[in-house]
């Protein structure tokens, strides 16, 4: 693999970063670069370390190695508060210990712009609703959380994450519980917002219409990085998945996979 091209002063790098689980590695000195304005995709398959390396970046996880710097900034040395006004999420899973209802948690998203016990005024509202409506979800405001489908959660979720009004954006398998009709519509809104985003994303399909950029995740390490039709190769996808596969071109020349 050739050296990733890093800016130092914009956009989202994780420098040799290590984790482990007692005696277990899961990752082993990963490297990644999201550039500003564009979508950096991860695939790989299950257990490969897609979400530890997600959750060091949105600091639920301390690497015990390594650094993750945005826009030039180590994250050790800002406040959480700093952070989420620059970074969003989109968890893998979301669950609540107390029920909310959707315009409550897409509210949450204005809590970095807060101080101790202010109150939400008019312009977090419009906010709110803004992002509600770019999800599809504004008739759903006054719902309860626990009530929604998974994909309409899922939803919510992104809403949150758009209203904190963010320059970069992580997601951990955005499209999972979403039909292919939403999964289109949140990855192109992902798309055209102009959001820095780091995905990681198990449809390849998906991945290579949408992520400017691809890493290739297997056991804790990057295996392969580049542009779709760079990573996603017959043989990068048999030794990820051991999967045969045939790459065709669709009519806009992305990179379609038929698995054999
Ligand atoms: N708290 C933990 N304790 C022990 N092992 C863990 C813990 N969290 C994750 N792991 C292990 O780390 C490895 C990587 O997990 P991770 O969730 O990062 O993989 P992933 O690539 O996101 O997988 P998936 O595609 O299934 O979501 C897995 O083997 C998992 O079992």
């Amino acid at each position: 693999m050739s050296k990733i091209n890093i800016k130092s002063d914009t956009g989202i790098s994780a420098n040799k970063i290590e984790v482990s689980y007692g005696a277990e590695n899961i990752l082993n000195g990963v490297d990644i670069y999201a550039e500003d304005g564009k979508i950096t995709g991860i695939i790989g398959p299950n257990g490969s370390g897609k979400s530890t390396l997600l959750k060091c970046i949105y600091r639920t996880l301390k690497a015990k190695e390594g650094t993750i710097m945005i826009d030039g900034e180590n994250i050790e040395d800002m406040s959480y508060k700093d952070s989420a006004r620059k970074l969003s999420v989109v968890a893998q899973h979301n669950s609540y210990s107390f029920d909310f209802s959707v315009e409550e948690i897409v509210l949450m998203g204005r809590n970095p712009y807060k101080k101790l016990m202010e109150k939400e005024n008019r312009e977090d509202y419009d906010i709110v609703y803004d992002c509600l409506k770019k999800v599809g979800l504004e008739e759903f405001s006054k719902r309860m959380y626990s009530t929604l489908s998974g994909g309409e959660q899922q939803r919510v979720v992104l809403a949150r994450a758009l209203a904190q009004k963010t320059k970069y954006i992580v997601l951990d398998e955005p499209t999972n519980h979403l039909d292919i009709t939403h999964q289109l519509q949140i990855m192109r809104l992902i798309k055209e917002s102009g959001i820095t985003a780091v995905a990681a994303v198990h449809d390849l399909n998906i991945a290579a219409m949408f992520c400017d950029v691809i890493y290739a995740m297997k056991d804790g390490k990057v295996v392969s990085y580049g542009k779709a039709e760079e990573v996603i190769t017959p043989e990068n996808i048999k030794l990820l998945y051991g999967v045969e596969s045939e790459i065709v071109r669709d009519k806009n020349g992305k990179v379609h996979i038929l698995f054999l």
